[in-house]
């Protein structure tokens, strides 16, 4: 069945029974050591998890471990250009759930993401990237406690999809001969667009099916959610991609609404409920011009229809939501992608589960990463209905490769959400507890050492690790 690889003697495979994983109590978990600073990272990573289940579980259960390839070293093992070997992603099918370091993606030219192609292959369409704040971190903000959201990034489409062709490519030119003469005057509201002749093109699908997984994951999530952390933000930038990001804004409100009309609530809901709340007796036009600030300069048509939904959202949900019931409800509403990364920084506390497509989502977990102390600390999750691979937030950091230095922090995170996914709490929380003291004493990797006043001595990052661990108890 595989080439080159063999899988543990012993340890049982996790399966997957309506979506959730199944867990025996001594699975067997492939992992890709990655590229770059992988080469540092993976191994602290791997002393911590078992120290940390071994602790907790007292020989009842461990990982059995099966090293699987990808990256520059699959292709020293499999051949050149072997950059993702077929018994890579046997083993990945078979064992479910993988965790996995960096791999490296060039810019330009050559190979597409591996990252991204171990995505799609699983339809792993959640990225789950939780940025909370371990006390005692530097951070470049005042208040970074403040900010405790998750990034919920769907993860098989948009432009990573990879459709683009490149500028002077034979196929390119003949698409944008095709959209230049036939279908952008066909289409009136594109007026007399043209592309560029010398542009390079890329398509950016986002379907109803892929937004609304996303959304009813990230509802899901909520729910489980303490009450003050439960909402949910679409992300988008939809003012200017009405049909793709404006779509996305539109399908998650669509799903709220629908399959969890019981358990939301959206912000436009909430002011038009509390409206009547404050006055019993307020007209449905006043209601409406109260949640429409530019109400009065509004067409008669759009005024009428602002008045529709307000008729509308008292007659279906009053007698669920009306009278404050509103409030234990999950609060969904919507921010314009832009505004989100000045909000995330402003008003931190705001946000708590934010739902975004694929590119969105990338730049947003690293910048909320930063708020809490840099991609060091930034964890991170794919998850499907029948596999899940936990990866960082970061890539490779190559320039820190080989040297034992950089922060292991996030892969370690990303193995304690590995752990919280298997169900096995007691050994998850244990390494919260050591990385969290570690940090509290200042026992930090350069990245976090370098910014505390006073600066103190970095730790390695095998020494970061041992620090974890000694912290245990
Ligand atoms: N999922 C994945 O596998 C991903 C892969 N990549 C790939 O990784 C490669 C390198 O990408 P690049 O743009 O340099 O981004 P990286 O995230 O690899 O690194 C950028 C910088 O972020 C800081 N950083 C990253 N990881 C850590 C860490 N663990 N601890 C502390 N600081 C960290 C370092 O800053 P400083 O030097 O200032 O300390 C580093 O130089 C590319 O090929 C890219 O495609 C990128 C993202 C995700
Ligand atoms: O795959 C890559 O090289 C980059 C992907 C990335 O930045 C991410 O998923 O956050
Ligand atoms: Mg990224």
């Amino acid at each position: 069945m595989y080439e080159k690889i063999t899988p543990p003697t012993t340890g049982a495979k996790i399966t997957f029974k309506n979506g959730e994983p199944v867990v025996p109590d001594n699975p067997i978990i492939p992992f890709i050591r990655g590229d770059g600073t992988g080469i540092d990272i993976w191994p602290a990573t791997q002393k911590v998890l078992d120290a940390a289940v071994a602790k907790a579980y007292k020989g009842q259960r461990q990982i059995s471990w099966f090293k699987v390839y990808a990256g520059d070293e699959a292709c020293d093992l499999y051949g050149t250009y072997q950059y993702l070997p077929q018994d890579t992603l046997t083993a990945i099918e078979e064992y479910g759930v993988a965790i996995k370091g960096p791999l490296t993606t060039p810019v330009g030219g050559g190979i597409r993401s591996l990252n991204v192609a171990l995505r799609q292959i699983f339809d792993l369409y959640a990225c789950v990237r939780p940025c909370r704040y371990y006390a005692g971190t530097p951070s470049p903000h005042k208040n970074p406690e403040k900010l405790d959201v998750i990034v919920y990034r769907e993860n098989t489409e948009d432009i990573y999809l990879g459709i683009e062709w490149r500028q002077g490519s034979e196929i390119g030119d003949r698409l944008i001969k095709i959209l230049n003469e036939e279908l952008i005057p066909a289409t009136p509201e594109h007026g007399k667009k043209q592309i560029p002749l010398d542009a390079g093109i890329g398509i950016k699908p986002i379907s109803k099916t892929g937004s609304q997984r996303l959304v009813r994951r990230a509802i899901k999530h909520a729910l489980q959610l303490p009450k003050h952390k439960q909402q949910v933000t679409l992300v988008h930038k939809g003012n200017i991609m009405k049909y793709t990001e404006g779509a996305f804004r539109d399908w998650g409100y669509e799903l709220a609404t629908t399959e969890f009309r019981q358990e939301t609530v959206t912000e436009r809901e909430s002011w038009i409920l509390s409206n009547k709340e404050k006055n019993p007796n307020i007209s449905l036009e006043e209601n409406a011009r109260q949640i429409d600030p530019g109400f009065d300069a509004l067409t008669d048509e759009k005024k009428a229809q602002i008045v529709k939904e307000v008729e509308t959202v008292l007659n279906s949900i009053w007698a669920t939501h009306g009278d404050g019931k509103w409030k234990d409800k999950i609060l969904v509403n919507d921010r314009i992608a832009d505004s989100i990364f000045q909000q995330i920084q402003t008003r931190p506390d705001e946000y708590s589960i934010l739902a975004t497509m694929n590119l969105n989502g990338d730049y947003l977990s690293d910048a909320a990463a930063a708020i809490v102390g840099g991609l060091g600390m930034g964890p991170g999750a794919n998850i499907g209905d029948n596999s899940a691979i936990f990866e960082a937030t970061h890539g490779t950091a190559p320039k820190h490769a080989g040297l034992d230095k950089i922060n292991p922090g996030s892969v370690i995170l990303s193995g304690v959400m590995m752990l919280e996914y298997l169900g096995w709490q007691e050994a998850a929380d244990l390494i919260k507890k050591g990385l969290g003291d570690a940090i509290a004493n200042s026992q930090v990797t350069y990245d976090l050492a370098r910014l505390l006043e006073p600066p103190v001595e970095p730790l390695k990052c095998s020494e970061f690790a041992d620090a974890i661990i000694q912290h245990f108890d």
